[in-house]
């Protein structure tokens, strides 16, 4: 049995990382596998430990064929190695970390993904951007532009009529979300 693509999204701060460090141990007992992004950024940046490369690299490596998605957002390209196919067609469930404005093409390859959107208030957001301190004050109030973007509905609604999606809050402490995140998961292994 083929296993399925869990796509997790939301704004950037909404925690995805955070959320997927603190539930790996947890879906890794389940034997679901987390791909690692390759990423135009430095690997030394904060909260997620991703391949850094140059663009260049990215161009090259996306021009073989390394990467099963891949795509540009934030002045930044990303990308998910390919190998993730292998893992799926042996059966086993493959979390990312995607991307709202790619969730269509992401759909086109993988039919069957679950989608999660992860959401926070967004004055809670901009507070956690500011925190992690990664970007500078112009990229968080780009990101946080994008974000409106995407609730306004533009760049292409995530919440395309007539396509699952599950919505998962993370205003509150981390722990409960991983909760949360880990009975969806059931209850969508339970359906599936
Ligand atoms: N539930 C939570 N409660 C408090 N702080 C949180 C929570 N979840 C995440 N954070 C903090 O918010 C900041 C953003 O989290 P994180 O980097 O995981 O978000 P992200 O969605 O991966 O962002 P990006 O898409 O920009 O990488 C981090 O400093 C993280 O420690
Ligand atoms: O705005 P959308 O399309 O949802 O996401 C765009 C990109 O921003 C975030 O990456 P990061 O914040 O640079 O780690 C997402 O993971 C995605 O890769």
């Amino acid at each position: 049995m083929q296993g399925r693509l869990i796509y997790l999204m939301g704004p950037s701060g909404s925690g995805k990382d955070s959320l997927l460090q603190a539930a790996r141990a947890p879906l890794e007992a389940h034997g679901c596998r987390f791909a690692r992004r390759v990423i135009t950024r430095s690997a030394e940046s904060v909260g997620e430990d991703a391949v850094g490369v140059t663009p260049a690299e990215f161009e090259r490596l996306e021009g073989e064929g390394a990467f099963a998605l891949s795509w540009r957002a934030n002045g930044l390209a990303y990308g998910i190695p390919v190998e993730i196919d292998a893992w799926l067609d042996s059966g086993q469930d493959v979390l990312i970390n995607g991307s709202r404005g790619h969730l269509e093409a992401a759909r086109q390859r993988y039919p069957q993904l679950l989608a999660i959107l992860l959401r926070v208030d967004e004055s809670v957001l901009r507070q956690r951007l500011l925190a992690r301190g990664r970007e500078t004050p112009e990229q968080i109030e780009q990101r946080l532009a994008r974000s409106r973007s995407f609730a306004a509905g533009g760049q292409g609604s995530v919440a395309a009529s007539g396509q699952p999606l599950c919505v998962l809050d993370n205003s509150g402490p981390l722990p409960q979300t991983v909760s949360r995140l880990l009975q969806l998961l059931d209850e969508a292994r339970q359906c599936a």
